[in-house]
């Protein structure tokens, strides 16, 4: 990602955030920068230290090491007036089972004291397509309806910053879809998103992307930026023997650093490009099997980055 944007232009401006648990950096030397108004979507496997990073973010857990700013409020010693300007989506976003939409929303209007309470609601409920629904109970909501009012209620203080932690983990396709349109809706209005998801749809909706694994940042900067710098050789393989079988047979192939399977279609990733184009030469000879140079996508230099992670951080990252 660029270097040269304008800290004023920051909202998330962050250098070595750590944070240890019994000894084990489970967040470890995390440099992030995102501009006003741009979503950044945060990506890495489970356990990986994105919630701990959000949670540092938001002035909820004190970093170990590390410093800077998020809204140009120092992460230290501002953190409680980066907690009243940033809204915070939690991956377990909680809300009265047994109030309305609207008193849900106006009940978090009061924790934050909003002025002028009843319109802020209403601008909330109107900004999410809530208006029809405002007094049904939230807890005879479906997924994506609860997700929405979740989202409501963190834009109820009006925040420069959202810091969403996996808002759409466990929502139907077009719910999700709807939501994306929603957050692209915000950034237009200037507000910046950071975003953790394990979606790569939703990656791709994403202007820029930080990849963590073993708490450290493998990979940031746009789809293409990425991909571009993997440098991964990407080979298919597609046809009627497709299946585990030929996938084992792959993986042992020298040069093959990852073997994913699209559908019927395989991904056969590697670093070198003769030693993958020669090892996979025999199989194209095959009655049925098709082997074609391919893009690389996403999905494959994430697979590659948390493949050389595991050879580089995992004996590291087990508690001393
Ligand atoms: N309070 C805590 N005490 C001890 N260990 C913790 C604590 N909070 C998190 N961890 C550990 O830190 C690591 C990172 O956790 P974190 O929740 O930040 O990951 P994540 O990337 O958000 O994972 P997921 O995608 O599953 O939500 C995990 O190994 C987790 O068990």
């Amino acid at each position: 990602m660029n270097e040269i944007a304008n800290a004023a232009e920051l909202a998330i401006d962050v250098r070595g955030l750590t944070k240890r648990y019994g000894g084990r950096a489970v967040v470890d030397q995390v440099d992030l920068q995102v501009r006003a108004g741009r979503i950044c979507g945060f990506l890495g496997p489970n356990g990986s230290g994105k919630t701990t990073t959000i949670r540092m973010l938001c002035g909820l857990l004190t970093p170990d090491e590390g410093s800077g700013t998020c809204l140009g409020l120092d992460l230290r010693r501002e953190a409680l007036a980066i907690k009243r300007q940033i809204g915070y989506m939690t991956q377990r976003f909680g809300w009265y089972e047994d109030l309305s939409i609207r008193q849900n929303l106006d009940f978090v209007a009061r924790l934050f004291a909003v002025p002028e309470r009843r319109a802020a609601v209403d601008a909330a409920l109107a900004r999410l397509g809530l208006v029809a629904r405002q007094h049904q109970l939230a807890g005879a909501l479906s997924g994506g309806w609860k997700q929405r009012l979740a989202l409501a209620a963190c834009l109820i203080h009006a925040p420069r910053l959202l810091l969403l932690d996996e808002p759409t983990a466990g929502v139907d396709p077009a719910a999700r879809r709807d939501f994306w349109d929603q957050i692209h809706q915000l950034a237009a209005q200037g507000i910046t998103v950071l975003v953790s998801t394990h979606y790569m749809d939703e990656a791709e909706r994403c202007h820029e992307l930080a990849y963590i694994a073993y708490g450290r940042l493998l990979a940031r900067g746009t789809q293409g930026e990425i991909i571009g710098a993997a440098g991964l050789v990407v080979f298919e393989v597609a046809g009627d023997e497709v299946g585990p079988l030929l996938v084992s047979e792959l993986q042992a192939l020298p040069g093959v650093q990852s073997v994913t399977a699209f559908g019927s279609r395989l991904h056969v990733a590697g670093q070198d490009a003769a030693l993958l184009r020669d090892a996979l030469a025999p199989l194209a000879q095959r009655p049925g099997l098709r082997v074609a140079p391919a893009e690389a996508n996403l999905e494959d230099v994430f697979i590659s980055l948390i493949g050389q992670a595991q050879d580089n951080f995992a004996g590291a990252a087990q508690p001393s």
